[in-house]
């Protein structure tokens, strides 16, 4: 099914790619915002955050870009909670928790930010895109398809208020037929058919993931570990103008 002409009409398709900045420091995060001026939104995860703080995320202010802080929250619900009212803070359009933190968890992070004036977007991690079934099924142990797995937990986090989920390309047109057109999907696991998986295990091109239903595709490496990045970012674009 093809839902790239359906949702959020209002986009360009490259409007829709979301840069992470996996860098180790903030020097490192200016350069790449420098490069590619282009990008109108960038992700903020655990290895920039853990080594520089947030000051990265009052810098994509001031630049007037959007912003996505990937911290991946999975703890107890008291300490979900006030980890996204924390987070908040830094007015992030999107943040991440654990749909494996469970209902209360994420019920409570909902309710945590729900008086706050422009609350971020929350977004439940499913199944990390990294993993394959075989993992999943022998080394976790979980005694269910990765797709009926991946759909519970976006459904376990629909029902608990958050606003969407984090889910493989692979898995997002079942999660868009399921879950409805209000919830956001975020894709990452995405790779142009010229750039390599590196540790993503359930992959699509971009053009393939928007047409399954993905409101934003992250995508890192095939962009910012290219030896052009303007190039790559260029590229894509083009495969995405032309679907
Ligand atoms: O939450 C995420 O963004 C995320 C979830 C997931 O299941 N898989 C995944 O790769 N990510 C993030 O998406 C980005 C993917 O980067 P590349 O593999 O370089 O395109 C990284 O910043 C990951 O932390």
């Amino acid at each position: 099914m093809d839902f790239s002409l359906i949702y959020r009409p209002n986009m360009t398709n490259s409007d829709r790619i979301i840069v992470p900045l996996d860098v180790p420091d903030l020097e490192s995060a200016i350069a790449l915002l420098d490069l590619l001026p282009e990008v109108n939104f960038w992700k903020v995860g655990l290895e920039l955050f853990v080594s520089s703080g947030a000051e990265i995320l009052g810098i994509l202010q001031e630049r007037q870009k959007k912003s996505f802080l990937d911290l991946k929250f999975h703890d107890i619900p008291n300490t979900v909670a006030g980890a996204c009212r924390s987070a908040s803070r830094y007015r992030v359009d999107l943040l991440t928790l654990h749909a494996t933190a469970g209902r209360q968890a994420m019920t409570a992070a909902k309710a945590a930010i729900s008086d706050l004036l422009s609350p971020p977007k929350l977004l439940a991690i499913t199944v990390l895109t990294s993993l394959n079934a075989r993992e999943l099924a022998l080394d976790l142990k979980i005694p269910l398809e990765l797709s009926e797995y991946a759909l519970n937990l976006a459904l376990l986090a629909k029902e608990s208020g958050i606003d969407g989920a984090v889910c493989s390309p692979q898995e997002v047109a079942q999660l868009r037929r399921v879950c409805g057109e209000d919830f956001l999907l975020v894709c990452p696991g995405v790779r142009p058919s010229w750039s390599s998986k590196g540790d993503q295990s359930r992959v699509m091109t971009p053009a393939q993931a928007l047409k399954a239903g993905a409101d934003y595709l992250v995508i890192g490496r095939p962009i910012t570990g290219a030896e052009e990045p303007k190039v790559a970012w260029a590229k894509i674009c083009q495969e995405l103008a032309d679907i």
